[in-house]
């Protein structure tokens, strides 16, 4: 089996709300190994995109430890972690918020070739084979993320994401906003990047159809607690939580294949409401 690359341990995340602390991650642990894929699912406000906040270090978790090749990145103060950022790097559901504007999609990429020491030639060079490689023809690299579809968009977010160098790439709904033969394509090309480059990826989506297709696997979170984890096939195929077979079940539903949010049909039916509770139940107001 490969080496562990991310082990999260015991992690605790709280936002301050009014009247004091909601815990929003409560005691989660799981380890992603190198070149390979480990899907984070559960429904809206189950945690996901916190915990992917966490990896990334926008917020400081109140406990617990995440493990980047045996260093606590949760504890490093910011000076010693920013050599170390460019390793996990993060792609979006929507990128266009976060591609800037005013920039052709070659600039955008060579951003972080800059900020890694490439001069001129070389940043121009190796972005232009990261869009490439990505799918983007050079005839496209000039224009602005605006002229550009929301699949290319993606593509532009994980070539962005590429130029850094990554060993693990934080996918947070990277695919859910793309119709489903985009997202066919999008999630063809990541494994192609896995295969090449040796990437590992955090995927975080809600949809088990794409969770199926991607991960090795997989961890099923629910009110900021892991209810039920192992290999993807294992679980999809024999959930032994009520959850999971209420999150297997909106899965094969149309809306939740098309990238909606599937909190509507995950109403648990009496033989799925064991000492679980329904779905949704102990979610944060
Ligand atoms: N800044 C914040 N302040 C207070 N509570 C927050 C904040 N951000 C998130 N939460 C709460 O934390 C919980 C987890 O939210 P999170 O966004 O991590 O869930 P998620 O599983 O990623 O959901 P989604 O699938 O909708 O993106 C939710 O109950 C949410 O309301």
């Amino acid at each position: 089996m490969r080496g562990a690359l991310l082990e999260v341990r015991d992690l605790v995340v709280e936002y301050g709300v009014r009247g004091g602390a909601f815990r929003a991650v409560d005691g989660v642990s799981f380890t992603v190994r190198r070149a390979s894929t480990l899907a984070l699912v559960g429904e809206s406000g189950s945690g996901k995109s916190t915990i992917a906040a966490a990896i990334v270090r926008l917020i400081r978790p109140a406990r617990g430890s995440i493990l980047l090749d045996g260093t606590d990145i949760a504890a490093l103060p910011e000076k010693r972690l920013r050599p170390m950022r460019h390793r996990v790097q993060m792609i979006f559901q929507d990128p266009y918020g976060s591609l800037d504007p005013h920039l052709s999609a070659l600039q955008i990429v060579a951003e972080p070739l800059r900020l890694r020491g490439h001069d001129r030639a070389s940043r121009a060079r190796h972005a232009a084979a990261l869009l490439d490689r990505v799918g983007l023809a050079a005839s496209t690299h000039q224009r602005r993320p605006a002229e550009f579809s929301g699949g290319q968009r993606q593509r532009i977010g994980i070539a962005r994401a590429l130029a850094s160098g990554p060993e693990l790439l934080v996918c947070d709904e990277a695919t859910s906003a793309l119709d489903v033969s985009v997202q066919a394509q999008v999630l063809e090309l990541l494994r192609e990047i896995q295969r090449d480059t040796g990437v590992a990826y955090l995927f975080i989506s809600h949809n088990l159809g794409v969770v199926r297709e991607i991960s090795s696997e997989l961890v099923v979170l629910r009110a900021g607690r892991v209810v039920e984890s192992g290999p993807t096939e294992r679980v999809l195929a024999a959930p032994t939580q009520p959850y999971t077979r209420a999150l297997r079940r909106a899965a094969l539903d149309p809306a939740a294949l098309r990238g909606r949010k599937p909190r509507a049909v995950l109403a648990a039916t009496p033989e799925d409401s064991g000492a679980e509770g329904a779905p949704g139940e102990g979610e944060h107001p």
